[in-house]
């Protein structure tokens, strides 16, 4: 089965995840069956996706056609023969009870039509027992969604023993379509990846305080303020629902062994139904008390060392054992838990010599298998950390398209290289510049990027329209090409140190779509912009439809884009395209001086801050949550002293990023 060949999807159960799940398909233009057992429980998980939808709309995030266009798309059903006997795909989200997914197996097996492939959004169960309850494992995986669906973007698409790769291909371009960002899971293993991370860490949190070791207010003011989560790991459990995490625990326990045994003060919790938030006390109480008030002064290096121990430790055993490798692994809980950056980047950066010294240290001490070091983090602590190191990466990368010169003070400059082609970007050039991006941030002596185009006549004329051309007409290498430039110059978008782009001559296509992606642009008077992709019978494939309305407003966007005009460097000033205009011969010098200066900045502060802004972007209140947290790290670092001394003295500070 290919996307192409999904028209109507079925989502079992409409509770919360189900009826989430209805929605977010409807809204991409899919008809679902939206079941349930009764009448009482499909109705009333219509009822909230209209009310979601009605949200939605008022917000202008939909128009009031659109969210009435998704809501005519579902249909609420009881009987599984009526819901599921002619559908494409079929979504479980019944409660997570093995024996009520048996039964519901069971009974969809004996109506659903041979094609139909069956995704499960389990979130703790075992796909590939799951797909025993089948007649078609191969066409069965896990997809899984995070609460609330319609907000949050992650979906673990996860293989079970037996499912081919065209099922897992056809449920990750499903969740591509649906405007979600799926992430692989390679193999069936407890927790997935997300909950795998977070729920030991959470177990970790309780054993110190059990223990005596740490207080729940050091733990999370460690794990908030200290380590930069967006929540605590207590107020996390409190959000999640101990209930929750003690029975994902629980499966883990039961599966994995000894060191995913649950802390009795996290059993305690369940026993006393102070199951967090829902019930209004858990680790912290709702009703009758403040809430999680987390003080930002009580870090304790003890508790740090061990939760990014733990951490370090479930990451080996989920890279180790081939379930994730590190990019995934980091992705899914930036996506999933809101990390700012992803447990692998963390533990590297803490050093895997370090955790596994702090993993020995408690094993020798306490003798408590969740101790035991993973062999895979013996084995990389010995290669300095679980991604390649950046001089393994440097080494030997040799460009062609492009070149990387380091011209001082921080700064990594990107020279488009291909000065005969008005340095039109080529296949080559895109993946050479995702390796470059790649390099500078992985080089703690970099700071801030600049990008240029060799010579004076283009910074780049866009995409290379006569290899396009040569790739022959076939729309499916044409998407990818999008898709790859889109994700290329989202690295820019996306990288944590600002992007100066310094433009002189040309700016066209594909390549003022790249110059979208910096955070700052100078031009030189000679410069000419605009996006003729219109002109060639094409649309800006490469993230313009997008990313330029952010900078210029929508209007503009559309003018420039619908026009396909060419537009000058002043106009694009006026447009807030562009930052500076300077005269032809002062733009290399004052570009790198702007990059220069922006490297002297505060990293943490400037990442946090290009973080906020994209997290911001069509979702303020997500954007706002991440600025808070982000204003609450910044308060115990080193630079925030530093910027604070430097302003009481009238000196210049020296931020080191710490
Ligand atoms: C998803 C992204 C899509 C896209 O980006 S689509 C491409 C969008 N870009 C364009 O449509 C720009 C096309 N180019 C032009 O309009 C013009 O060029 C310029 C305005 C940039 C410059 O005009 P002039 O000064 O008269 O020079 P010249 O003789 O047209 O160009 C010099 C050489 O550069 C090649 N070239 C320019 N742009 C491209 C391009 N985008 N793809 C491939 N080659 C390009 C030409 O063909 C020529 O080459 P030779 O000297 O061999 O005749």
């Amino acid at each position: 089965m290919e996307l192409e060949d999904i028209n109507t999807v079925a989502v079992l159960g409409a509770g919360n995840m189900g009826h989430g799940i209805a929605e977010v398909l409807a809204m991409a233009g899919y008809d679902v069956n939206m079941r349930d057992i009764n009448d009482e429980f499909v109705q009333n998980g219509y009822e909230q996706i209209e009310w979601s939808l009605e949200k939605l709309a008022e917000n202008d995030q939909l128009s009031d056609e659109e969210a009435e266009a998704a809501l005519d798309r579902i249909s609420p059903l009881v009987d599984m023969a009526e819901a599921c006997g002619d559908v494409d795909v079929v979504v479980e989200a019944v409660p997570e009870q093995m024996e009520i997914k048996q039964d519901v197996y069971e009974e969809l097996e004996s109506v659903a039509p041979e094609r139909t492939i069956f995704a499960t959004n389990t979130s703790s169960l075992s796909i590939s027992k799951l797909a025993e309850f089948t007649d078609r494992p191969e066409q069965f995986c896990g997809m899984h969604f995070f609460n609330p669906p319609v907000r949050m973007d992650l979906v673990e698409v996860i293989s079970g023993a037996e499912s081919d790769e065209e099922t897992l291909d056809v449920i990750e371009a499903l969740a591509d379509d649906i405007g979600k960002s799926p992430v692989r899971v390679h193999k069936d293993s407890p927790g997935f990846i997300v909950n795998r991370i977070l729920v030991p860490l959470m177990n970790e949190a309780c054993w110190l305080v059990e223990s005596d070791e740490a207080t729940i207010a050091e733990v999370d003011s460690t794990t908030k303020f200290e380590m930069g989560l967006p929540m605590g790991s207590f107020e996390l459990g409190d959000q999640v629902g101990n209930d929750v995490s003690y029975h994902v625990l629980e499966y883990m326990h039961e599966v994995l062994g000894e060191p995913y045994e649950p802390c009795p003060l996290l059993e305690r919790t369940v026993e006393n139904d102070e199951l967090g938030k829902k019930t209004g006390k858990g680790f912290y109480d709702y009703e009758d008390g403040p809430g999680a008030e987390i003080p930002t002064d009580e870090q304790s290096d003890l508790v740090k060392q061990r939760l990014l121990a733990s951490m370090a430790n479930e990451a080996a055993k989920l890279i180790g054992n081939d379930v994730a490798p590190p990019e995934s692994i980091d992705e899914a809980t930036k996506l999933g838990a809101g990390f700012p950056d992803g447990p692998v980047t963390m533990v590297d950066e803490f050093g895997l010599e370090n955790a596994l010294e702090a993993l020995e240290a408690a094993y020798e001490e306490t003798g408590h298998e969740r101790y035991a070091p993973a062999d895979y983090l013996e084995e990389r602590a010995g290669e300095g950390g679980f991604y390649e190191s950046a001089d393994d990466d440097g080494e030997g990368v040799d460009f062609e398209a492009i070149r990387v010169e380091y011209p001082g003070e921080m700064v990594g400059h990107i020279v488009l290289d291909r000065p005969h082609r008005m340095n039109t970007i080529s296949d080559e050039l895109l993946e050479e510049l995702t390796a470059a991006v790649e390099l500078l941030e992985d080089d703690d002596d970099v700071r801030s990027i600049l990008i240029t185009g060799e010579g004076e006549k283009a910074f780049s004329a866009g995409a290379d329209v006569q290899s396009m051309a040569a790739g022959g007409a076939d729309p499916i290498a044409a998407q990818e090409l999008s898709k790859q430039g889109q994700q290329t110059f989202g690295t820019l978008e996306t990288c944590d140190m600002p992007v100066v782009a310094g433009i002189d001559g040309f700016c066209l296509g594909g390549g003022m779509e790249l110059a979208t992606c910096a955070d700052m642009r100078v031009a030189s008077e000679r410069s000419e912009f605009g996006q003729p992709e219109l002109d060639l019978g094409l649309l800006p494939g490469w993230g313009g439809t997008q990313r330029l309305k952010h900078i210029v407003g929508e209007g503009r966007a559309k003018e420039i884009i619908l026009t396909a005009e060419r537009y000058e460097a002043a106009t694009m000033a006026d447009y807030g395209f562009v930052n500076e205009v300077v005269d032809n011969d002062a733009l290399a010098e004052r570009a790198l001086e702007l990059a220069t200066d922006l490297a002297g900045g505060p990293p943490i502060a400037q990442k946090y801050t290009k973080r906020a802004m994209l997290a911001g972007r069509d979702d303020t209140e997500a954007g706002l949550e991440y600025e808070a947290s982000a204003f609450g790290h910044l308060m115990a670092t080193d630079d925030l002293m530093e910027g604070i001394t430097a302003f009481m003295g009238d000196g210049e500070p020296n931020f080191e990023g710490k």
